[in-house]
C-alpha cells in the first residue's frame, strides 16, 4: 500500500521516554499528526477517551479486528492495542505526515504493509536508568516493573529491525535526533519524487 506523505513509527520499551519524546516532537513540528490507537486496557490517571487512546472492551476490540478495521494490532503487557484504518487512512490519503507510537510487533506489521515507513527505536541509556524512569513515573508495583523490565530485554533485541535507533539519555538531544530523522526523510522523499518545490517546502525555504 502506498500513500503520499511520510509515515513514522516510534517504538521503545516502556519507560524509555517514547511518549514524552513524541509529545515534544509534535510541539516543534506542526506538520506531524499522531495516530490515536485503540486499546482494551483501562484508562490511567488523567487519560481521556479519544485523547490518549480510544478505550474499548476486549469484545469491541476483537469485533473490530475480525472486521479487519486495524492496519495492525498486538497484545502488549496483557492488553490489546491497535491502529485503526479510520485513525490514519484519511490523513495519509491527503499526503499528511503521520506518527505511530506503537510496540515493535505493530511496527513490523506496519513495515510489511508500508515498506516506505520509517521505523525508529528509542533506547534508554542503560537498564538501571530504565528501571529508575519506570519507578519515578509511579509504576510502583514491583511486579509490574519486573514484568516491564523483562519485556524490555525482548523488545530491545528488536532494535536491529528498525531503520534508526535514538538513545534517550539527554532529553533535548534525543528530540533533536528525532527531528533530524523526520527532516531527512522529508528531503529524501521530495528528492525521490524529483520535486523541487517539495524540496523547498521541506527546507522551509520560500
Ligand atoms: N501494536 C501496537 N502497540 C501499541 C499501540 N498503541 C500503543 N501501543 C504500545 O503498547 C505499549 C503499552 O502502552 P501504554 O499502555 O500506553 O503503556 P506505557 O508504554 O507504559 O506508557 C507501548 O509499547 C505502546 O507503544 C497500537 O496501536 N499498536
Ligand atoms: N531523557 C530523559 N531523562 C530523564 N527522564 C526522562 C527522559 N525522558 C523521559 N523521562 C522520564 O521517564 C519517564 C518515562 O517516560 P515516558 O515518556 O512516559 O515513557 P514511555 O512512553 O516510553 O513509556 C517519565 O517520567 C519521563 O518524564
Amino acid at each position: 500500500m502506498e500513500y503520499p506523505g511520510n509515515l513514522f513509527v516510534v517504538a521503545a520499551p516502556s519507560g524509555a521516554g517514547k511518549s514524552s519524546l513524541v509529545k515534544a516532537l509534535l510541539e516543534l513540528d506542526s506538520k506531524l499528526n499522531v495516530s490515536i490507537s485503540h486499546t482494551s486496557r483501562a484508562p490511567r490517571g488523567q487519560e481521556q477517551h479519544g485523547r490518549e487512546y480510544w478505550f474499548t472492551t476486549v469484545d469491541e476490540f476483537r469485533t473490530m479486528a475480525a472486521r479487519d478495521e486495524f492496519f495492525e494490532w498486538a497484545e502488549v503487557h496483557g492488553n490489546l492495542y491497535g491502529t485503526s484504518r479510520a485513525a490514519i487512512e484519511a490523513r495519509m490519503a491527503h499526503g499528511e505526515d503521520v506518527v505511530l507510537e506503537i510496540d515493535f510487533q505493530g511496527a513490523l506489521q506496519i513495515k510489511q504493509l508500508f515498506p516506505y515507513a520509517v521505523l525508529i527505536f528509542i533506547l534508554p541509556p542503560s537498564w538501571e536508568e530504565l528501571e529508575q524512569r519506570l519507578t519515578r513515573r509511579g509504576d510502583t508495583d514491583p511486579a509490574v516493573i519486573a514484568q516491564r523490565m523483562s519485556n524490555a530485554r525482548l523488545e530491545v533485541a528488536q532494535a536491529q529491525n528498525f531503520d534508526f535507533v535514538v538513545v534517550n539519555a539527554v532529553f533535548d538531544t534525543a528530540v533533536f535526533d528525532l527531528k533530524s530523522i523526520v527532516h531527512a526523510q522529508r528531503l529524501k522523499y521530495a528528492a525521490q519524487r524529483r520535486n523541487r518545490s517539495a524540496v523547498f517546502r521541506a527546507l522551509e525555504l520560500p
